[in-house]
């Protein structure tokens, strides 16, 4: 057989596996718009009726990841799925998620790896933004950054939780690669661009690299390439698709210091999310201000072998030299262990609030 040949009749295979994948993936979504008629059907008249179900979307990845046999890879397999599952819930409700914007920010990549491409995404110009916008209905969902692991927590998100009512729903975690972006070539750029954050995951190589340019930070990395893109001399630290939206040359890729640079961002909504068989929970608890306020708070987790995901402290606001705790845990508000032990940590506590709890990251 010739190479045509070879190549025509595994086409024409090709061809019809697509046909199938197809009708399935129809017939998948002819299911789901019943599934959104069953929830109408059972939703008590006065609430809304809530069609994205973030455990059930954990649940059906995590099935995906462990029967998987390749050759395509676990995730890569997840990722098809999750934009399926995506175009599915957009039948159901067509979803608007706020995001810590401009477009092209860290942030605005972590909304679509968590929601898939069929959400429409709405870009804040901060924090407080993003909680006010699902606070008031305008969006179903908010994606905010909440740490990252050279530069630590991100308070203002932190504190947001303080005063709002809004619930975490999810969590996603992203490889942060920050790249040297600009359209000049790259000796004479002047000036380099980016938000605070990534100026010092990146400190250690523009000190090797660029050690006598002007480092400014700005509100974000998407707003570092567009100055970048405007203005001569100037280059900016951001993302790949930073690059592709202002038309800029990555001319050093990957020049974070710490090559496992990771951020956390946080869904937040206002309903709560059942179980999924493997999630987290997020409380706040504010204690007296005595010693060892913090090991009695700390201790029943460590009797009732509770793993604890992280521990923040920060200022109370309320008082001078008092504080709350920000404290993350495996398990979800409703298991039959955690139910005792949020009670007992809720009745030591001069405060205490439950943020939500919510199925760990899968992808
Ligand atoms: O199972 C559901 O509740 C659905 O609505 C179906 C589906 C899916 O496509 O699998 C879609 C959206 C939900 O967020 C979860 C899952």
């Amino acid at each position: 057989m010739s190479e045509a040949e070879e190549l025509g009749a595994l086409r024409d295979q090709i061809d019809a596996i697509d046909q199938q994948i197809q009708q399935l993936i129809n017939e998948r979504a002819r299911c789901a718009q019943q599934v959104a008629e069953v929830k109408q059907k059972y939703c008590s008249p006065g609430d809304s009726v809530v069609f994205y179900r973030p455990e059930r979307e954990a649940q059906v990845l995590r099935k995906i990841m462990a029967r998987n046999q390749g050759p395509l890879g676990d995730e890569s397999m997840a990722r098809l799925f999750r934009e399926v599952m995506s175009q599915c819930l957009a039948l159901e409700e067509p979803l608007t998620v706020a995001y810590l914007g401009p477009e092209g920010t860290f942030t605005q990549q972590a909304a679509l790896k968590h929601f898939g491409h069929a959400v429409s995404c709405a870009g804040q110009i901060s924090i407080a933004d993003v909680f006010r916008e699902v606070e008031s209905g305008a969006a179903h969902f908010g994606v905010v950054p909440v740490e990252n692991s050279t530069e630590g927590v991100v308070t203002h998100t932190l504190d947001s939780f303080v005063e709002s009512n809004l619930l975490i729903c999810g969590e996603v975690t992203l490889r942060i690669h920050h790249h040297l972006l600009t359209s000049e070539p790259s000796a004479s750029v002047t000036r380099i661009y980016s938000h605070a954050q990534s100026l010092a995951q990146c400190r250690l190589w523009l000190d090797q690299n660029y050690p006598n340019v002007e480092r400014i930070a700005v509100a974000s990395n998407a707003e570092a390439a567009r100055r970048a893109s405007q203005e001569p001399g100037a280059a900016a630290i951001a993302s790949e698709a930073a690059a592709e939206l202002y038309a800029l040359k990555p001319v050093h890729a990957n020049i974070e210091d710490q090559p496992d640079n990771t951020t956390r961002f946080l869904i937040v909504g206002q309903q709560p999310t059942q179980s999924s068989g493997d999630d987290k929970t997020s409380i706040l608890v504010a204690s007296r201000n005595e010693p060892g306020a913090l090991y009695h708070v700390l201790e029943p987790f460590h009797r009732d072998g509770v793993s604890l995901t992280r521990i923040e402290t920060r200022p109370s606001r309320s008082g001078t030299w008092s504080y709350v705790f920000f404290i993350d845990f495996e398990g979800h508000r409703d298991d039959e262990r955690i139910v005792p032990l949020l009670a007992e940590i809720q009745s030591k506590a001069v405060d205490f609030k439950w943020l939500g709890s919510y199925p760990k990251a899968v992808l």
